[in-house]
């Protein structure tokens, strides 16, 4: 590996146990979700996370996604069938683990009410605190591109079982800069923070090889991260995966 001066870090899969998101997160929105509806409906900002989820569900419609569960609006229904076109749509975006940025935003905005009561308190692996120390020390600026939505990825570091750990992170980048997907959206990444002439002077960091390899097109130096938990790797002779580095800890970097 070359030198690097920025490292970019995925969450779910890297830096947190999967069964901490599939198990504890995704379990307080569909839980709560009626109750969280009938006390919040009133609220500008809900009303607001509601907005973006019947524009998507437009969307989906319109790019042939048959099973997509449109939201009325109160001209068109009663109270009592938008709520349950909107437990619907989430619940139907959830089975399908949709990495859409109006779910992903709704699910920050509850969780929030769930990291403020004390039911939620995140998991961060103990490598991931010894590795920021190390990069601090070192000069090193660490920010974190998730399909969670910003709000959701800060109150991640906010509440961990390792306390508060949003002092050591520079910044934040969700999919409304693009999907994990596409090389397109390192590059983006890259002219945000000033260094798209030299993007090998980033390191990234996930759980997912289709994210390493969009990030490898563009020029970005990659670690695949494997662990306990995570789905296995399988690299076979023939993939073209089987120069990627594959770590277990931030420490074997
Ligand atoms: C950071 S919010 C909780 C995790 C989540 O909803 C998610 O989609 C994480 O995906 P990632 O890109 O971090 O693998
Ligand atoms: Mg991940």
């Amino acid at each position: 590996m070359s030198p690097y001066n920025t490292v970019l870090l995925d969450i779910e899969g890297t830096t947190t146990p999967i069964a901490f998101v599939h198990d504890c997160l995704f379990p307080y929105v569909t839980e709560n979700l009626t109750h969280f509806l009938e006390e919040n409906w009133n609220s500008s900002e809900f009303q607001g996370h509601i907005q973006l989820l019947r524009e998507q569900a437009l969307k989906d419609v319109e790019n042939g996604i048959t099973d997509a569960v449109i939201i009325p609006n109160g001209n068109e229904s009663d109270v009592k069938s938008i709520q349950d076109a909107i437990t619907n749509n989430i619940r139907w975006q959830m089975r399908a683990d949709r990495k859409i940025a109006a779910l992903k935003s709704f699910q920050g905005y509850m969780w929030k009410s769930g990291y403020d009561s004390g039911e939620l308190k995140s998991v961060i692996y103990d490598d991931v605190v010894t590795a920021f120390k190390r990069w601090k020390d070192a000069g090193i600026k660490i920010y974190i591109y998730s399909s969670g939505s910003v709000e959701a990825q800060k109150l991640i570091f906010a509440h961990s079982d390792k306390g508060n750990l949003l002092g050591y992170i520079d910044g934040h980048f969700d999919t409304t800069i693009g999907s994990k997907l596409e090389s397109q959206s390192y590059l983006n990444i890259c002219n945000e923070l000033g260094i798209q002439s030299s993007p090998s002077s980033m390191l990234f960091l996930s759980d997912n090889i289709n994210e390493i390899n969009a990030a490898k097109k563009a020029g970005i130096q990659t670690a695949i991260v494997e662990r306990p938990g995570n789905p296995p790797l399988n690299f076979n002779n023939g993939s073209g995966n089987e120069h990627i580095l594959v770590i277990h800890s931030f420490l074997e970097i």
